[in-house]
C-alpha cells in the first residue's frame, strides 16, 4: 500500500495546524504546514511558552482540550490521524526525564511498549526485549530493577520501549537536556541512528543549538516566520529539495 504513496507523505504531514488558548482566544500556533521525511529529523526550537510542546501534545493525541482548541490535519504513513485516540495514533514520544515503571523490570517495561496483539509468543516477546538490549549495550539487564540503572541508561531504556511499540512517527520533547554533556552526545547519537535506520520521521523540540547542530536537518523557529509576499515560508534542507515547509500566516 505504502508504495502508491508519495514519498513525503509516508512521513509526517502537518496541514493548516491551529492551537488557540481558549481562555485567552489568543492563537499560540496558526496555520502551520510542515512534512517530514521517513528518517528525517526536523528541530524546533524558539521562546519558552512558544508552543512547542504544546505542539507535540496534539499530534501525539493528549493535547489538553479544556486548555487549548486545535484543529489542521496530521497525517502519518498517509493515514489522517487527528481525529484517532492517542493509543491508535503509533506516535512515539520521548520526555525531558526518563519514565519507567517502578514496579516493572527492566524486560516488562520493555515489553510494555510491545502490544500484545503484535506479539503474542511469551518466548519471542522476551527475545525481542533482550535483542533490544543487546543494542543498547545494555545485555544481561532484563531482570534489573529501574531504579538500579544510570541516568543515560534509563534514557535508552525508554527510547527502547518507544521504537519497540513500533511508532510510525517520533516525537522527541526536549530528551536531551538533563543528561549531562558526554551522556547527551552519546544518547544523541543513538537516537538519531535509530531514526535513520528505521527512517522514522522525527520532531525535536530543543533549546540547545547543539541538538539541532547534531540533528543535521531543517531547524525551525516557531518566533522566528519570514512571511513572504506568498505568505508561505520555506525552510530548504540539503540538497536542492525542500525537506520541510513552514507556513505560519496570521500571527
Ligand atoms: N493550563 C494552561 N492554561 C493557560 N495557558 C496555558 C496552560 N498550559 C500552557 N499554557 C500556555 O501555553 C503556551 C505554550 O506552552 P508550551 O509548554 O507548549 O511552550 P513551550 O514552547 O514548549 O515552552 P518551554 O520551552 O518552556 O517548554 C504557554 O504560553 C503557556 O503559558
Amino acid at each position: 500500500m505504502t508504495g502508491d504513496i508519495p514519498g513525503p507523505c509516508r512521513g509526517l504531514v502537518l496541514e493548516s495546524i491551529t492551537i488557540t488558548v481558549k481562555e485567552e482566544s489568543r492563537d499560540l500556533i496558526a496555520e502551520l504546514n510542515l512534512s517530514v521525511a521517513p528518517g528525517q529529523v526536523v528541530t524546533i526550537m524558539g521562546p519558552s511558552g512558544s508552543g512547542k510542546s504544546t505542539l507535540l501534545s496534539y499530534i501525539a493525541g493528549f493535547l489538553d482540550r479544556r486548555t487549548f482548541a486545535a484543529n489542521g490535519r496530521i497525517m502519518v504513513g498517509g493515514e489522517t490521524i487527528e481525529d484517532l485516540p492517542a493509543e491508535d495514533r503509533h506516535v512515539g514520544i520521548l520526555f525531558q526525564d526518563p519514565v519507567l515503571f517502578p514496579h516493572l523490570t527492566v524486560a516488562g517495561n520493555l515489553l510494555f511498549g510491545l502490544p500484545r496483539g503484535r506479539c503474542r509468543d511469551r518466548h519471542k516477546r522476551r527475545a525481542m526485549a533482550s535483542d533490544a538490549l543487546a543494542s543498547a549495550g545494555l545485555a544481561g539487564f532484563e531482570h534489573r530493577d529501574p531504579s538500579t540503572l544510570s541516568g543515560g541508561q534509563k534514557a535508552r531504556v525508554t527510547l527502547l520501549r518507544t521504537l519497540l511499540s513500533q511508532p510510525r512517527a517520533l516525537l522527541l520533547d526536549e530528551p536531551f537536556s538533563k543528561l549531562d554533556v558526554a551522556l547527551r552526545e552519546e544518547f544523541r547519537s543513538f537516537v538519531f541512528a535509530h531514526v535513520r535506520e528505521r527512517g522514522l520521521p522525527t520532531l525535536l523540540v530543543t533549546h540547545d543549538p547543539a541538538d539541532a547542530e547534531a540533528a543535521a536537518g531543517v531547524v525551525i523557529h516557531l518566533d522566528d516566520v519570514i512571511v513572504r509576499p506568498s505568505g508561505i515560508v520555506e525552510t530548504i534542507g540539503e540538497g536542492s529539495s525542500p525537506v520541510a515547509r513552514l507556513n505560519r500566516s496570521g500571527s
